[in-house]
């Protein structure tokens, strides 16, 4: 085995990937990926390069998403006149954002699609019960014709993005148009995704038991209150 497959397999050791089904897609890992994910997870890093890295990572995976999305088959002629068979986009697709921490991938996605519809849905977990509560949800009126790329950086238990796809259902959208774009998922969150929306696809850059739940906390400067910070997010937008 070369240093090449033998570094891929020390990046795999984590999960196994045949367990999620195929529609759980994990980000092509190579070095740089590694490198972005072990900043983001150090403790030591500053804030500013926290923002700076996780806008890296979530580009990559906002772009292995899109990947994701139907495309249809084109051709266009070149300059010297020369006919080029191609691929395009098929319109229709719109982002969601689950607040807070998916609105730091949202400019990740305006970055690739510039006039990109974009909803979000907030979600709280109550601080006693854990149980999660949507608080607000909007939409583009005709969610229910459009792919959805649902944008939501870490999954821990899985229980905020489960209410959020139950929300999306409730707009008669199907769970084969949705798309999942995460950064950090535990294998227990994956397992509940898979199983409980098969149809779903899920594209993430890591399966690992530790989910770094500091993100939305360093990324956006503020805690919660439950987190000793001085403001509970609840104001509806
Ligand atoms: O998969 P779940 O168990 O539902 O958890 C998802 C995320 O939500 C929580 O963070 P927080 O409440 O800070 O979310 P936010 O950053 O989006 O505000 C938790 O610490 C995870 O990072």
């Amino acid at each position: 085995m070369g240093s090449t497959d033998t570094t891929a397999k020390l990046l795999n050791d984590n999960y196994d990937v045949d367990e999620y089904g195929t529609n759980l897609k994990i980000l092509p890992c190579n070095n740089q990926v590694k490198e972005l994910q072990t900043i983001l997870r150090d403790k030591n890093t500053t804030r500013s390069d926290f923002k700076f890295y996780a806008d890296r990572l979530i580009r990559l995976v906002i772009e292995e998403s899109l990947n994701q999305l139907p495309f249809t088959k084109c051709m266009v002629i070149t300059p010297t006149g020369a006919e080029y068979k191609g691929l395009k986009y098929q319109k229709g697709n719109c982002g969601v954002s689950i607040v807070r921490s998916g609105e730091a991938m949202e400019q990740g996605l305006r970055d690739c699609c510039r006039s990109i519809r974009i909803g979000k849905i907030l979600v709280e977990s109550d601080i006693d019960t854990h149980e999660a509560k949507v608080v607000y949800a909007k939409f583009p009126d005709d969610i229910s014709e459009r792919k959805v790329l649902l944008m939501y950086p870490i999954m821990s238990t899985g229980n905020t993005v489960i209410k959020a796809m139950a929300v999306l259902k409730e707009h008669n959208v199907l769970e084969e148009n949705i798309i999942l774009s995460n950064l950090f998922c535990t294998p227990i969150a994956a397992k509940s995704l898979v199983t409980a929306f098969p149809k779903m696809k899920i594209l993430t850059s890591e399966i690992h038991t530790v989910a770094p739940n500091h993100f939305g906390q360093k990324y956006f400067g503020c805690t919660h209150s439950c987190c000793g910070g001085d403001t509970k997010y609840t104001r509806k937008r």
